[in-house]
């Protein structure tokens, strides 16, 4: 069965400002009163598991534990079809300890050289965790292609290089509400707004 979320509260439980920022713009509609791992002074928890969802679990279950509130992870990354997936579940650790996303995206641009293969796909995982380790997932991607020079200030991570198929922005010249139209978090979250909110 799956559980609703009736409760008022929920942990975001990330450490990602890009990422939480987006995530409470999601939740908005629903008036849920949120708060961050990062403001409740919880650690970030590291990331052992083998995909997406394992990671996500992971996160969410730490955080709803030691908060004692439902708690919403998210673990996301784009895979390179070139590169057999990669950076994937390593996305963050590509940017290394200080999280240098400019540097991420020219070790990508350089390990595609002039590969003909541009696609590339975003993937997020969520997972909602409540005290008593009852979990829900979800899952949500978008295709798209990497372009070069990246462009754009707008989002996060490797939003510039980014430009979802059909579209003629890359993620970081969208606005935010644009990038909630199709975005690998978007369509994680209608699955879990139709799951657990509806
Ligand atoms: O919409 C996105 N636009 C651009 N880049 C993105 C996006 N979504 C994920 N990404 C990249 C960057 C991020 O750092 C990594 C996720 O890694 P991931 O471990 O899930 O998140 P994180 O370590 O940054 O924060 P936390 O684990 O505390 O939620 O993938
Ligand atoms: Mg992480």
């Amino acid at each position: 069965m799956v559980r609703r979320f009736t409760e008022k509260k929920l942990v975001i439980a990330s450490h990602n400002k890009g990422k939480i920022v987006e995530i409470a713009e999601l939740l908005a509609p629903f008036g849920i009163d949120v708060v961050s791992a990062g403001d409740l002074g919880l650690p970030e928890p590291e990331e052992t598991e083998n995909s997406f969802i394992g990671n996500a679990q992971l996160k969410a279950l730490a955080a709803a534990r030691a908060a004692k509130l439902p708690a919403l992870a998210d673990d996301s990354g784009m895979a390179v079809w070139a590169l057999d997936g990669a950076p994937g579940i390593y996305s963050a650790r590509w940017a290394g300890p200080d999280r240098d996303f400019d540097m991420a995206m020219e070790k990508v641009n350089t390990a595609v050289g002039n590969h003909p293969d541009r696609r590339a796909d975003f993937v997020c995982a969520l997972s909602l965790a409540w005290p008593d380790d009852h979990v829900e997932n979800f899952e949500g991607r978008i295709e798209g292609d990497l372009v070069w020079p990246k462009r754009g200030k707008n989002g996060f991570g490797y939003d510039p290089m980014f430009q979802p198929r059909g579209y003629d922005q890359t993620f970081g010249e969208m606005p935010a509400a644009k990038k909630h139209e199709m975005s690998h978090r978007a369509r994680a979250f209608d699955q879990l707004v139709k799951a657990c909110f509806a």
